[in-house]
């Protein structure tokens, strides 16, 4: 089931919490909505539900599921699914009454036989590896298995579209990370539409097939993870994808100055402000033609697939943070208080908020 949302806006009194907004989300997409807190996800999220009405005036928008207009169509006549961050299971029912909820509650006529409903919810609780805790109440599970039973639940009255707010906020890291697999693997076998919120970057871009990136009520740009990170539309969206280093001094005859750092740069003379994610900085132990940046290392955080190395220099307002191979970092014999050389693999700049396209190597490596 496709979505489609034209000319959506919301205030909330005088609060904007949405500009007119139009979106199409394809038929069995997983969306991420991603933005900073007050960026208006859950807004956008509960009007595509229904919880929400988007503003009448000046103009009226328009909602579409497939084909049928449902701008006026009650939430519960919309075939949606739901969960939220705080599992919401009705706490005085064991988990198949849970997973059986929507369907025991349909209308006389449309259903199922109790036999039906008791083959399908433990289909489903297999499905989420929950099949041996059917009689076990909420209280008697994790954060973790309650997020599945809620996930479960919403499926069991197979919706057209399944809408997620923050649905793995509040679990720890590990446990997260294994939900995004269930729910990536429960969509490309099931076949739903999915639309989730989230503010987590990683999140967003490991589970999507495109990411809504928002701000103060507005997308950003919306784009496959991929085409996200590597090309960035503008300013916002490039540092809120990931970590940033930012390099400010004056460009004149090619060089920019910063104190007593300086790099050659194909810029014209003025005032300029590079940006550098963490894995386009390279350490050595000397200067090049092309490079003379000095920094001291003042923390080095060795866990995970690269060290996290950070830097500090008198002629930097904020610290860099850079990724080293683990094999570069022995090689290096890295130590905090260390003195070395940043050399820029790659830079990019914003003119205006908008990406210049002349991102550009310095003094490849
Ligand atoms: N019921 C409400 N009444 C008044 N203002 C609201 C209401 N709901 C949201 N807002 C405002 O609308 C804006 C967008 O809020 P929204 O909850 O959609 O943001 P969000 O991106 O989901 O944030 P978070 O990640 O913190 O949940 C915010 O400025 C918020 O204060």
């Amino acid at each position: 089931m496709s979505i489609r949302l034209h000319n959506i806006a919301k205030h909330f009194g005088g609060t904007r919490a949405l500009e007119p907004i139009d979106l199409d989300i394809h038929e069995g997409e997983l969306v991420g909505l991603l933005g900073p807190s007050g960026s208006g996800k859950t807004t956008l999220l509960r009007i595509i539900a229904g919880l929400e009405t988007a503003d009448r005036t000046p103009t009226p928008g328009k909602i579409l599921f497939g084909d049928r207009d449902v701008s006026h169509i009650h939430v519960r006549d919309r075939r949606i699914g739901f969960v939220f961050q705080n599992y919401a299971l009705f706490r005085h029912m064991s988990v198949y009454d849970n997973v059986a909820f929507g369907l025991t509650v349909m209308p006389r006529g449309q259903r199922p036989s109790r036999q039906d409903i008791r083959a399908k919810v433990y289909r489903l609780l297999e499905m989420v590896k929950l099949e041996a805790f059917a009689n076990r109440y909420p209280a008697q599970l994790s954060g973790g298995q309650q997020q599945r039973v809620s996930l479960a639940r919403a499926l069991a009255v197979e919706p057209d579209v399944l809408l997620l707010d923050e649905p793995f906020g509040a679990l720890d890291a590990k446990v997260r990370q294994d939900l995004r697999r269930w729910l990536r693997h429960l969509h490309d076998e099931l076949n739903f539409t999915s639309v989730f919120v989230t503010h987590d970057q990683e999140e967003a871009l490991e589970l999507s097939d495109r990411v809504v990136v928002m701000s103060n009520g507005r997308i950003e740009q919306i784009d496959t993870p991929e085409t996200l990170y590597r090309a960035p539309q503008n300013r916002f969206v490039f540092e809120f994808l990931g970590d940033v280093n930012h390099l400010e001094g004056k460009v004149q005859n090619g060089t920019l100055t910063c104190g007593d750092a300086h790099v050659a740069v194909d810029l014209p003379d003025g005032d300029e402000e590079l940006l550098l994610r963490p894995h386009e900085i390279r350490l050595a132990e000397q200067p090049s033609a092309d490079s003379h940046l000095p920094v001291t290392i003042t923390a080095i955080s060795p866990v995970g697939a690269e060290v996290r190395v950070e830097l500090e220099a008198d002629w930097l307002a904020r610290p860099w943070l850079a990724t080293v191979r683990h094999a570069d970092f022995n090689r290096l014999a890295l130590k905090r208080g260390q003195r070395l050389y940043a050399h820029p693999r790659h830079w990019h700049r914003f003119k205006e908020d908008v990406a210049v396209p002349d991102t550009s190597p310095v003094g490849v490596t």
